[in-house]
């Protein structure tokens, strides 16, 4: 039996600016295994929560092209109706935001319940309520029966993304996708949350997309990272050789922008992922962020070429890469860490 759970087969999500659709995400292919986390990386504005939502279907009025084939069956512009079934049920989100996630004038208890008269109808009220209570339990809240009565205010920010964790478990969900899910918590919280998702993945065996641009959380939760950049995957690898081996520019510098033990130097690649309307949609994206780079050097059409088993780069330009305080003759035969 395949362990494919998601595929996403050239996905392009395009936004209407003004009078014209363009691209966020760019023809996108990627696959999610049944018990896999896969990270996905990127600067702010790179097209990670674009994807994530498309894949939820949750774009009012995006254009949705290529396929989004969960479990087999292609959901890309299904209707509604079906996308409902579907969400909070086999696939399902953790939000970056638990204050906005949630309702903030429905007690928590009955927040986590409505997801389940939703999909379990059956399910007797007594029934419902001993699972509220054990979900709560799941995800570490201390005295459930006291929480279920309480308001999303009376929460720390933590109980909080705990309890909007727990709706999103509650039907056992086959694909989770967590956006940012620790971004707005401390450190202890956020360890306690990424041990709580790790634990999700052990003992539900989901396929989990973990959407964040903390380079760390990655490293620790991962199974395989795709690097994203203006809309399009530009390295994907098993997490050991994305941090050992990575030869795209773009996932060195970000590499190199966060200080590792026994590293003196930091390079830092200036610029940002520009905005859509101007985003360069001809030749290598990231080209414009090392001009030192000879031009000749960028492939007319990049594509992602498979350098090792399951290790693709985009843009052959890797292979003349080298950041501008180090000797070229360093590294243009590879990376110096690979
Ligand atoms: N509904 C929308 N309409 C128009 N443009 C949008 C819309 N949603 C996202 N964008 C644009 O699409 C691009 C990708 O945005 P997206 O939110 O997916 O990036 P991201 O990598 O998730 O960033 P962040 O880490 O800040 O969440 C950005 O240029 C953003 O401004």
């Amino acid at each position: 039996m395949s362990n494919k759970l998601l595929e996403l087969q050239n996905l392009k999500t395009s936004f209407r600016i003004e009078d014209k659709y363009y691209a966020a995400v760019d023809d996108v292919s990627i696959t999610v295994n049944k018990n896999e986390v896969l990270g996905i990386v990127g600067e702010s504005g790179s097209g990670k929560s674009a994807l994530a939502f498309s894949v939820m279907g949750l774009h009012n009025r995006a254009k949705i092209e290529g396929n989004i084939v969960f479990k087999g069956k292609n959901i890309a512009n299904s209707k509604p109706s079906h996308l409902n079934k579907i969400r909070g049920d086999a696939m399902a989100m953790i939000f970056q935001d638990p204050l906005t996630a949630l309702n903030p004038l429905m007690k928590i208890g009955d927040q986590i319940a409505e997801t389940l008269i939703l999909h379990r109808p059956n399910m007797s009220n007594k029934e419902r309520t001993e699972h509220v209570i054990e979900l709560l339990n799941m995800v570490g809240i201390p005295r459930p029966v006291y929480v279920y009565e309480q308001f999303p205010h009376e929460l720390s920010g933590g109980m909080r993304q705990r309890v909007v964790i727990a709706i999103a478990i509650a039907n056992r969900p086959e694909l989770l996708i967590a956006d940012e899910p620790t971004t707005a918590l401390d450190v202890t919280i956020q360890a306690q949350i990424l041990d709580l998702i790790r634990t999700l993945k052990n003992e539900m065996h989901a396929g989990i997309i973990l959407i964040t641009h903390d380079l760390g959380v990655v490293a620790e939760m991962a199974d395989r990272v795709a690097v994203m950049y203006a809309g399009q995957i530009v390295e994907i690898a098993d997490v050991h050789t994305l941090f050992e081996k990575s030869k795209h520019p773009y996932t060195r510098s970000l590499l190199n922008s966060v200080p590792a033990e026994g590293q003196d130097k930091l390079h830092v690649i200036q610029g940002i992922v520009p905005g859509l309307k101007n985003l360069p949609r001809k030749g290598c994206r990231f080209s414009h962020r090392i001009p030192w780079v000879d031009p000749s050097h960028h492939e007319e059409n990049p594509e992602l070429h498979e350098v090792a088993p399951g290790h693709f780069v985009r843009c052959t330009c890797y292979k003349h890469f080298y950041f501008p305080d180090e000797t070229k003759e360093v590294h243009i035969h590879g990376n110096p860490r690979g």
